[in-house]
């Protein structure tokens, strides 16, 4: 372990060589949240520093060829320390190894795809059709922004940082990222990556300022040299994010907490696996997962059956056996709320059908059934392993439940009947519908974001970097 840097101030940041830890990591040891790795934690100085250094950077000189070349060595660079990487997110995180390696694979792949959005960053060339504007002809240019902040969650700690970073990077953007307080070593060894697969990179163009929001998250989001906030988190976070920011572009994706309808047409085989899956992959710490599943109420008991028997399958392990498919949550505190909802719902008339035992960090994965509707964990994103199933009279009352709260980012339908599928995804508050199947963003090859208290603009391939540029009309 050697990432223990003092952050940047202002310059690029150069981190220290990583070296894997030797032997297998327990499970347990998470569960301790024993310290593996540490980040310096930045000071409001540290902030400031890089926010003057960023808002110097020569970036504008630098040309898209250049970028894009960037763009294509810091994927390769991700994909030649590989393991490190999903090694750290393993241990920051407590994302069992499979799910970690799937997220570096996302975030070269993000790298790459970023090099081919900032090359097809077209114009536009447009006459002018007013009697005012007769003969003016212009060249509408894409432009960077300026300086992007890059505000990242601790779930995904390198492949939501890439989702931000790359196409901010690509389209000409000074960046300085800072990373989840609870999941630093990720951001930190992804801007190590950057600074050695972009050795040419002007300096102070990525600031790397890790700490924790209370210390520096205002110094950075309220300072008016920025052009842009890109952020994903919690919508509390995001809203107070929004709240003291100054005259930026906003690109925020924030909370979900998804409900998916179960009809009586519905394939139940399909419905259970997309509510047990859906719920409790990572541990449920997903912004895309299946929070409250909304059962009409003629197959609400053989849905909760089924589930019961699905759940069979996803028990705890080694974080590092390829085939684990739960470990802990992030920590305590977020175990604690989680125990909370289930507690409130049981209070409230809930079936508490298994799980829901606690052992430090780690939930046993836990099925609701007959969840009242005044239930919090119908309401309230839970981002835990829990699989919360409420009876509903019809489609009116499904809609109702669903639509009821301040967050609509995914949600999900299973009926056969198209036109109920269709009728039903028009009138969802919610960024994202998948029918007959779980909701999850992937690497972005469809856009997603929430809308209400989820988020502003869109994310994904071709569609983040439009939150990175501006244009220019150039009048001819
Ligand atoms: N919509 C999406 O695509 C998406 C993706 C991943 C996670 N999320 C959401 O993120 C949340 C889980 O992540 P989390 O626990 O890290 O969220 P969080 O809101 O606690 O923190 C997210 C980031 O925001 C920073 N932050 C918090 N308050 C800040 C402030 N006042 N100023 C500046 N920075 C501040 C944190 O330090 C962290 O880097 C969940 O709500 C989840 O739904 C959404
Ligand atoms: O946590 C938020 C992520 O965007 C979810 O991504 P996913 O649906 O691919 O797991």
């Amino acid at each position: 372990m050697a990432v223990n840097q003092a952050p940047n101030r202002g310059e690029l940041y150069i981190g220290g060589s990583w070296t894997p830890a030797s032997g297998e990591l327990e499970v347990d040891d998470l569960a301790e949240g024993g310290t593996f790795a540490r980040v310096g934690a930045a000071t409001p100085a540290d902030a400031e520093a890089a926010l003057a250094a960023a808002h110097g950077a020569a970036m504008r000189e630098t040309t898209v060829v250049q970028r894009a070349e960037w763009a294509l060595a810091i994927a390769d660079g991700i994909e030649a320390r590989a393991d490190d990487l999903a090694e750290v997110i393993v241990r920051e995180a407590g994302k069992p190894i499979s799910s970690a390696r799937g997220e570096v694979d996302a975030a070269a792949e993000r790298f790459r795809r970023a090099a081919e959005e900032a090359r097809s960053l077209d114009g536009d060339y447009v006459e002018g059709t007013t009697d005012s504007h007769e003969g003016w002809r212009a060249v509408v240019r894409p432009e960077p922004v300026g300086t992007v902040l890059c505000i990242t969650p601790y779930n995904y700690p390198l492949s939501t940082t890439a989702l931000q970073v790359a196409p901010a990077l690509a389209a000409g953007n000074a960046v300085i990222l800072k990373p989840a307080s609870k999941t630093p070593v990720s951001g930190a060894l992804l801007a190590d990556i950057i600074v050695e697969a972009a050795p040419d990179l002007p300096d102070g163009a990525l600031g790397f300022v890790p700490g924790r929001a209370s210390d520096i998250g205002d110094v950075l989001a309220g300072d008016d040299r920025l052009d842009a906030i890109a952020m994903t988190g919690s919508s509390g976070a995001g809203k107070h994010v929004a709240e003291v920011s100054g005259m930026v572009q906003l690109h925020m994706e924030l909370g979900g907490n998804a409900p998916a309808l179960v009809f009586p047409d519905a394939d139940l085989e399909a419905a259970t696996e997309a509510a047990t899956a859906g719920s409790l992959k990572y541990a449920g710490q997903r912004c895309s997962a299946v929070s409250r599943v909304l059962a009409h109420e003629a197959v609400h008991d053989e849905l909760v059956e089924r589930v019961d028997a699905a759940m069979d399958g996803w028990s705890q392990g080694d974080l590092f056996d390829p085939d684990t498919a739960l470990g802990p949550l992030i920590s305590e505190s977020q175990a604690d709320w989680v125990e909370e909802l289930i507690d409130d719902a049981v209070g409230k008339g809930a079936t508490l059908v298994r799980g829901g035992d606690r052992d430090g960090r780690f939930v046993e994965p836990a099925l609701l059934a007959d969840v009242p509707h005044d239930a919090r964990i119908v309401h309230e994103e839970q981002f835990g392993p829990v699989v919360a199933v409420t009876s509903v009279a019809d489609e009116t009352a499904a809609l109702e439940l669903a639509n009821g709260g301040d967050l609509g980012l995914d949600a999900a339908v299973f009926t056969a009947d198209y036109d109920r599928a269709m009728r039903v995804a028009d009138r969802l508050e919610a960024g994202g519908v998948r029918i007959n199947g779980a909701p999850s963003h992937g690497l972005g090859d469809i856009p997603f974001g929430g809308v209400n208290d989820s988020g502003i603009g869109r994310e994904g391939i071709g569609y983040t970097i439009e939150a990175f540029v501006t244009t220019k009309s150039i009048v001819l």
